[in-house]
């Protein structure tokens, strides 16, 4: 017979909450931390600091870390529920953290908790996302008065992808990636996106490209008239990554599965950053749904997703 609540000791009632009650009753303030992918990716050139110039669509989706917060203790301590990441200074929330509490010389000590749901190492930010989340936790919860462009400015000497992760929506990246236009008044999306069973190193792809490799640039012109018209189609045509030219060459599993999303009724299908994760541009939630479940068979890390609204909450 399950007991009753009442019939509980307190230590027996903590044992029987879930891991999630458990991380609720202790931090008290969790902030969204969505995915990112890009729905174009072009490279101008090779700078002079290593880095390479981009112009990047960068969009977010309904794949969300939670980042829990809590003030109090000594210095910056930080818990995860995944065994894929790092939970000491190495984690780039971490240093995040770090960095502000270096800048404001904070007294007070904070307590750190990524609820991580973003695949690791999958071309999605899933770093530079849960750092965004971190800078904009610290800058509300010890009220730092930071602004939007100071917090884009610090989050860009983490990574490329942070401004964007603080910024949000859907952007036009150049540069790094850090210098952002935000391009209103899209479609929602309705995605399904495919996580395949290995990793790619986002530094490894960049060093191997080659613009001579690439057989068609993306037109970003296009890309964002087609965009701001909420014209699906012509976006899904649009869809273009050059850096699927060094990836795919290394895992010609991700054109097959490309491929497999656009058999199972995608009107296009793309990898996102440096890979190896692939998304599918679906114009009906139901033939997505049925395309998730399939594939998800075969790649348990398959998610159905879509445009990510801030405010709203998602499972
Ligand atoms: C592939 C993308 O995710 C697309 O949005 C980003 O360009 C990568 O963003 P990120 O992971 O935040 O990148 P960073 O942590 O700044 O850099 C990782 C490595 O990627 C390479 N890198 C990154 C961005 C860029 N514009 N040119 C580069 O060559 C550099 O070798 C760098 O050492
Ligand atoms: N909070 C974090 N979440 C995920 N990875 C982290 C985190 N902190 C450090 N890392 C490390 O960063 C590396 C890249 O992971 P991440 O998931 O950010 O890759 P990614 O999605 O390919 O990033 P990007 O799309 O920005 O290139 C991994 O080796 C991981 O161990």
């Amino acid at each position: 017979m399950q007991a009753q609540r009442s019939d509980l000791t307190d230590h027996e009632a903590r044992l029987n909450m879930s891991a999630s009650d458990l991380k609720a009753q202790h931090f008290n303030y969790w902030i969204e931390a969505p995915a990112k992918i890009n729905l174009t990716l072009d490279i101008k050139g090779k700078r002079p600091d290593g880095y390479h110039e981009l112009e990047t669509m960068m969009h977010q989706i309904t794949l969300v870390d939670r980042i829990g917060f809590r003030r109090g203790g000594q210095g910056i301590r930080l818990n995860t529920d995944s065994p894929d990441i790092p939970a000491d200074e190495q984690n780039l929330a971490y240093k995040a953290a770090r960095l502000l509490f270096e800048k404001f010389n904070l007294q007070e000590g904070i307590q750190i908790f990524i609820e991580k749901n973003i695949p690791v190492g999958a071309g999605l930010a899933g770093g530079s996302t849960d750092a965004a989340a971190v800078l904009t936790g610290i800058n509300r919860l010890f009220d730092l008065g930071l602004e939007e462009k100071q917090l884009l400015e610090l989050g860009g000497g983490l990574g490329s992808d942070v401004p964007f992760c603080l910024l949000g929506g859907t952007a036009l990246g150049r540069g790094r990636g850090e210098i952002l236009t935000p391009i209103k008044n899209g479609p929602k999306l309705t995605i399904v996106l495919v996580k395949p069973d290995f990793q790619i190193s986002t530094s490894e792809v960049y060093s191997d490209f080659r613009m001579d490799r690439v057989k068609k640039f993306p037109d970003n012109e296009a890309f964002i008239s087609a965009w701001q018209s909420c014209d699906i189609i012509s976006v899904s045509r649009q869809l273009n990554n050059v850096l699927e030219s060094v990836s795919i060459q290394w895992h010609p599993r991700i054109a097959d599965i490309k491929e497999q999303l656009c058999e199972l009724g995608a009107l296009n299908a793309l990898m996102s950053g440096s890979g190896p994760s692939v998304f599918g541009i679906f114009t009906r939630y139901e033939i997505a749904r049925q395309a998730w479940a399939h594939i998800k068979q075969q790649y348990p890390q398959t998610y159905l997703v879509s445009t990510y609204k801030k405010g709203e909450k998602y499972d």
